[in-house]
């Protein structure tokens, strides 16, 4: 199956008006690796303007509300990060599902609100330290994935990143096997639900990826891409990933 790799950064609460020229010099290297769909998250706050300097990558918000609109101070509608120029969404981040609160159903119902406004949606979910030591780390994931999965799924508008929480921002990654063992046991569970569709939905990896890590990764059957943190605040990190990506999308034309 060919899965046209999608690298994208999560800036998460990182970036002023001053880090616009980084925007810039991203949207760049999207443009000389068009094999490579590209995109980045920003802070809600540099959506609009990031949008206007964004080369051939696209631009992402990080949540979303559930509900088109409404008495929910500080909160934002897919709507209105779409009209802003956010075409993609990331939902259930674990440090939207641990620190905030949201559970399952929360995510699956602001998947959906995306997808209603025309958004497309990398919904997240991964494993604690304890789960993964525990040995219970793919069925709990895998759990975890159908209980937020929207209704009506199709790769066309979800990816899946499966991003352990022990490797977020640590510099601890699985080892290749397990990420390929997880993998492919996430595309397994999607496919009960949404059947042959699965082989089309790209699963990222995220989780400490970075320029000396991405080409191993890359090169794992059901790893379709990354969702990267740090390494995406500035495209001296990030080029080597999407890099890394373009290189596995030719070696596999
Ligand atoms: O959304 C991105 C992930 O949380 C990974 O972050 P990291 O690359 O800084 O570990």
């Amino acid at each position: 199956m060919d899965r046209r790799k999608l690298v994208v950064g999560n800036w998460k609460m990182n970036g002023m008006r001053a880090h616009l020229d980084e925007v810039e010099a991203i949207g760049r290297v999207a443009a000389q690796h068009p094999a490579v769909e590209v995109g980045l998250c920003l802070p809600a706050t540099l959506i609009m303007a990031g949008s206007e300097r964004r080369g051939a990558a696209f631009i992402g918000a990080q949540n979303c509300h559930m509900d088109i609109s409404g008495a929910y101070t500080g909160s934002l509608s897919a709507e209105m990060l779409c009209e802003a120029g956010a075409s993609w969404v990331i939902t259930g981040h674990s440090e939207r599902r641990e620190a905030r609160g949201e559970t399952n159903e929360d995510i699956a119902a602001k998947s959906a609100a995306a997808h209603r406004v025309g958004m497309k949606v990398i919904l997240c979910v991964g494993e604690t330290i304890e789960v993964r030591d525990a040995g219970r780390a793919e069925d709990v994931v895998s759990q975890q994935l159908l209980a937020s999965l929207p209704e009506g799924a199709a790769a066309d508008w979800l990816a899946v990143a499966y991003e352990p929480i022990w490797a977020i921002g640590t510099g601890r990654i699985p080892t290749m096997e397990a990420v390929a063992s997880m993998h492919a046991a996430l595309r397994a569970a999607l496919a009960t639900r949404i059947g042959a569709e699965a082989d089309k939905v790209r699963i990222l990896y995220g989780g400490s990826m970075n320029g000396d890590n991405a080409a191993d990764l890359m090169a794992l059957a059901d790893v379709d891409g990354g969702l990267v943190g740090g390494a995406s605040l500035s495209a001296a990190k990030f080029a080597p990933i999407i890099e890394a990506a373009d290189k596995r999308m030719k070696a596999a034309a």
